[in-house]
């Protein structure tokens, strides 16, 4: 990456910088590759942040079926991890899982599951075949107590798994029905939309060498860190995240050297070697210090966070563009990857962030407000549906993080907050799900590429021209929704 100018002395945040065009020779945004460098496997440089509120199984099932992956954040017990992972591996890496119900649930109950995917039905199942589906519009005037099968369509489109995207797709077109039935041998396999049928043509799964989604899960630097790292790779994590606000701290340095050897140990006695990733940090000297403490991936950003509220409580932090920067070119130096953790809202974020040398880009809070998320689909008293998220270092978070711990010590932890204990994150109703977001971000992406005259990630940041801009430049960019 260059500056069109010379860069100012002080540091810059994604909304100070913009990119300018490159004579290119890139001819369709289709031919640019998005898969990340940063060695962890994903095809998408997307990864989403191990915040409680946002990381879970659906989460991490979606977004590693486009490519990218999540990561359960270091709150979750080791043996829930342990279910997650069984059930993202478990899980289809083409067809999305069908949220399945008796045909005797209630049509109240199989509603209340219908915001936990994106697909807009419920299959009713009886041993393991389909019988019917179920949407909102079935269940519009419908008495809540009444069972599905007295309700349920039986129009279905049943197709076998070796049925092409391209011929799901006009298979649902001329029948008018919004998803197709996988089913392989009597057997409900998964469901596909009209949209998963075309995105199933333009991403790539993040697979683990075995064919299976891959998934990543955290751990922090207190209590039992090499226990629990050792758990976390038994179980079949694909990377593992040692995480803290102030990453450059000897804690830090002595459980990571700790997990490192964890991890060799089980690498030598015949598994794979999981990529280790540590952080929080925002300076090259921290960079070079977690890799000498043996990070694969360095994890950047102090304060930039959607939840965040360090820098307001404390004045550290860096402006993020900045940050990713310096780190991004002290561990391509030595031959690792950073992530950009944090304060991304826009596509734009992503492409500056992979344009200053980011392997990947953590998003939390964008990904809040989806079906995915963890959380219960609840509306406000205007019927907008909305998600509640908060950071993972508020005191919310901390008193679930403290919970062994006597009522006084976790009243205490909870003084040293630098986070929002709860804020409405509103579902976009034209991108509420995740996949929707994600197509928005590589639609972005891809354009800031071709623009740049780059066919990969290695090109773009090579090739990236930034100009620094004042807030009336960014302000200029922005699109106008209703007249002046
Ligand atoms: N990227 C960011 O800007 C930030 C991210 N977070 C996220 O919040 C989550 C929780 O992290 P964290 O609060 O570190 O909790 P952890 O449970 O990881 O504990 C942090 C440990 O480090 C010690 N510590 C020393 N100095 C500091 C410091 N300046 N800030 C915080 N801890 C310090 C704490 O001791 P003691 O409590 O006795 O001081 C504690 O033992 C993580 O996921 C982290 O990524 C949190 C803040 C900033
Ligand atoms: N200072 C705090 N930082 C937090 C907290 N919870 C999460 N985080 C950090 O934010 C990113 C995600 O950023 P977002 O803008 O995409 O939401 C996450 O990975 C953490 O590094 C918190 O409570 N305090
Ligand atoms: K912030």
């Amino acid at each position: 990456m260059r500056f069109l100018k010379t860069p100012p002395a002080h540091d810059l945040t994604y909304s100070d910088v913009f990119m300018v065009p490159n004579r290119s020779s890139i001819t369709s945004r289709l031919d640019v590759d998005l898969a990340s460098t940063d060695g962890v496997g994903t095809t998408l440089p997307i990864v989403v942040a191990n915040m409680t509120a946002i990381s879970g199984r659906r989460m991490a099932e979606t977004v590693a079926r486009r490519g990218g992956v999540a990561i359960i954040p270091q709150d979750i017990p080791p043996d829930v991890v342990g279910e997650t992972v069984d059930k993202v591996k478990g899980a289809h890496p083409v067809f999305d899982t069908p949220i399945s119900v008796t045909p005797h649930t209630t049509v109240g109950e199989a509603m209340s599951l219908l915001g936990k995917r994106a697909h807009g039905v419920v299959v009713v199942v009886e041993d393991g075949r389909p019988l019917g589906t179920v949407s909102e519009a079935d269940a519009t005037g419908v008495d809540r107590f009444a069972q599905v099968h007295e309700v349920m369509s039986d129009d279905l489109a049943i197709v076998s798994p070796d049925t092409s995207p391209e011929a799901i797709f006009d298979a649902l077109t001329a029948r008018h029905l919004h998803v197709a039935l996988i089913v392989d041998q009597d057997r409900l396999l998964g469901v596909m939309t009209r949209r998963h049928a075309i995105r199933s043509t333009l991403y790539r799964p993040a697979l683990d060498p075995d064919g299976k989604l891959i998934i990543g899960a955290a751990v922090g630097i207190n209590g039992d860190v090499a226990g629990r790292a050792e758990s976390l790779l038994s179980s079949g994590v694909d990377v593992l995240v040692i995480d803290t606000a102030h990453g450059h701290q000897e804690k830090m340095i002595t459980s990571l050297k700790a997990v490192r050897e964890v991890r060799d140990r089980l690498a030598e006695s015949g598994g794979r070697r999981i990529p280790l990733v540590a952080g929080n940090v925002v300076s090259a000297e921290g960079v070079a210090d977690l890799i000498d403490g043996g990070a694969d991936v360095i994890k950047v950003g102090v304060g930039p966070g959607a939840m965040c509220t360090t820098r307001m409580m404390t004045g550290v932090g860096r402006p993020q563009f900045s940050a990713v920067l310096e780190c991004a070119e002290a561990a391509r130096g030595a031959g690792r990857a950073i992530w950009a953790d944090g304060g991304v809202r826009y596509p734009r974020d992503v492409a500056l962030a992979l344009a200053a040398g980011a392997g990947s880009v953590m998003i939390g809070s964008w990904f809040a407000g989806t079906y995915e998320s963890t959380g219960n689909l609840l509306a406000d008293a205007e019927g907008r549906m909305y998600k509640e998220s908060y950071g993972m270092a508020s005191a919310r978070a901390v008193k679930l993080r403290t919970r062994t711990q006597s009522g006084f010590e976790r009243a205490r932890a909870g003084l040293f907050e630098e986070g929002i204990s709860s804020s409405r994150m509103y579902l976009d109703p034209e991108r509420p799900s995740v996949e929707d977001l994600i197509d928005s971000i590589v639609a972005g992406v891809r354009s800031s590429c071709t623009y740049a005259g780059a066919s990969n990630l290695e090109e773009f940041h090579r090739l990236a021209t930034v100009g620094v801009q004042s807030s009336s430049g960014y302000e200029e960019g922005r699109p106008l929704h209703a007249s002046w």
